[in-house]
């Protein structure tokens, strides 16, 4: 996107799909002699089906979707931030393959471009769905609008539930794991990050 001038819409692809090639069919396999080894076998009727839906499940949480990130002419030379607020994701621990979710705050301050809104969800679930740790998705977001749209600043805070931490383990329900990051002048400027905080909700 950084060569278009103001005046061309610009559609940014963004790749969806497995990172790298998949076998479902010894996936759930595998799932099957995983679930009997647990001492859980699944010959039953009422769970014959169940590593198969475990793989399936499992498949659509690691699955990023495509789309286009489509721009449009800053014409109104508006500079103030622009704030998509309580974007709720839902992601997969790496460390346990365990889902975490909550919601994603996203804001840049507009260059010469601004970004059809829906795209910012779809960002934040797009990055989402795969293995994650919750520091790298917040910054894989950041960066990606940083590299991307040639804003003046960009920032992103995620908040969020671990459920391997709620459902089993330590089990602390409610907690939330709140992480933020910050580019260009939404790094820089306390001024320009206060004002992000603040119509978040968070200031
Ligand atoms: N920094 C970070 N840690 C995470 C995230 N998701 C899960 N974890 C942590 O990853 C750590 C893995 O620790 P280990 O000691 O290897 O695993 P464990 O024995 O299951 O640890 P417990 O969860 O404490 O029972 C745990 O402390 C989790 O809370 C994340 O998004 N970011
Ligand atoms: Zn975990």
């Amino acid at each position: 996107m950084p060569d278009a001038g103001p005046d061309t819409p610009v559609d940014a692809r963004v790749a969806g799909g497995p990172a790298t090639e998949r076998d479902l069919v010894a996936a759930e396999l595998a799932a099957g002699e995983l679930l009997t080894a647990l001492g859980l076998p699944v010959d039953a009727p009422s769970v014959r089906a169940t590593p198969g839906r475990l793989v399936r499940a499992l498949a659509e949480m690691i699955t990023p979707g495509e789309f286009t990130a489509t721009t449009f002419p800053n014409d109104e030379g508006y500079t103030e931030l622009v704030l998509q607020t309580g974007i709720p994701f839902r992601s997969l621990c790496e460390h346990h393959m365990l889902a975490f979710s909550g919601t994603a705050h996203v804001g840049y301050l507009p260059g010469e471009r601004i970004v059809g809104l829906s795209k910012l969800a779809r960002l934040v679930q797009h990055h989402a769905a795969r293995p994650q740790v919750q520091e790298r998705l917040t910054q894989q977001i950041g960066a990606w609008l940083d590299e991307n749209l040639n804003a003046r600043g960009v920032g992103v805070v995620l908040s969020a539930e671990h459920s391997c931490m709620s459902l089993r383990g330590v089990r602390v329900s409610g907690t939330r794991t709140v992480t933020s990051a910050w580019f260009g002048a939404l790094r820089e400027e306390p001024r320009e990050r206060d004002a992000f905080l603040t119509l978040a909700g968070l200031g």
